[in-house]
């Protein structure tokens, strides 16, 4: 058994209504994805905007809600939880988003921000907080030196080090990572990147990448699944798609890699 297994999962939304209030149409958002993910594994999920990555990644978190399919996490089916049931496996499985100056609260110091999860999941007293805190600030690499200060204060790097300490707070099994260095400067993805990939292998997390750029993720996954139209084109280990892709679109997508991967923090 796979850690997480999604099977058949579909997803539409209106797209807008006539005068008369009436749906006018619906966009496929995702249609009949089917994959999984082992603990301490990172599965990408890569294609053009609008192929419906994003919307995988929150129907998987029941962030979005899917028109059927399912979603089996550690055993246990997600879309059926009840909502006291799906708070307790929330905290097996966490989300980083794209931009942290939207995903933190700007009113909220980087203490309160880290903390969060456990005020709500545990009873550890102030102080036991204080402490995770600041050991996960040390361990995404910006120091406890940041705990009094507020994200209008801090890079946009630094931000998206505190969301990942705020997800790991709780020790998930999974986080869902959702494009989580492209709204960075290009000079601190690699970084960003290279923290993900060790406190993977140090944490043994499972990821589930959500990414359009095909050159990011040598660098972090084992496998990808390459995604069109809200539909999956092919599957197959970061190897296979690199070096023996199926599909012209997989072929297009690498062909739009425009510099080398740099092979020096490839995955070992
Ligand atoms: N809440 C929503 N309401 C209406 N349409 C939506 C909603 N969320 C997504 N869509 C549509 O579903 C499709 C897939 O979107 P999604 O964001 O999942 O794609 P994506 O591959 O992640 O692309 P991007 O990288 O641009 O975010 C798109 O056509 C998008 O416009």
């Amino acid at each position: 058994m796979s850690l997480l297994e999604v099977a058949n999962l579909t997803k539409s939304f209106p797209t807008g209504r006539n005068l008369l209030g009436r749906r006018t149409g619906w966009t496929h958002a995702v249609r009949d994805v089917s994959f999984t993910l082992d603990a301490g594994e990172c599965l990408a999920v890569v294609g053009e905007s609008g192929a419906g990555k994003s919307t995988v990644g929150r129907m998987v978190l029941r962030l979005v809600e899917s028109d059927s399919g399912t979603v089996m996490f550690d055993g246990e089916d997600v879309l059926v939880a009840k909502p006291a049931r799906l708070r307790e496996m929330r905290r097996g499985m966490q989300m980083i988003f794209q931009d942290p100056h939207s995903s933190l609260d700007p009113r909220m110091m980087v203490l309160d921000a880290v903390v969060e999860p456990l005020i709500v999941h545990t009873d550890m007293d102030r102080q036991a907080r204080r402490r995770r805190a600041e050991e996960l600030l040390d361990k995404v690499g910006i120091g406890a030196r940041y705990l009094g200060r507020y994200p209008a204060e801090l890079s946009g790097g630094q931000l998206q080090r505190v969301a990942i300490a705020r997800a790991l707070t709780l020790q998930p099994k999974m986080i869902v990572c959702d494009e989580p260095v492209a709204a960075l400067d290009v000079s601190v993805r690699a970084q960003v990147l290279n923290l993900l990939r060790d406190l993977q292998e140090e944490l043994g997390l499972a990821y589930l990448f959500v990414c359009h750029d095909l050159a990011l993720i040598e660098v972090i996954a084992d496998r990808v699944l390459v995604m069109k139209s809200g539909g999956v084109v092919e599957a197959g280990t970061v190897e296979q798609i690199y070096t023996r892709p199926r599909e012209d679109y997989t072929r297009e997508l690498l062909d739009a890699i425009p510099v080398p991967v740099p092979r020096a923090t490839r995955k070992a």
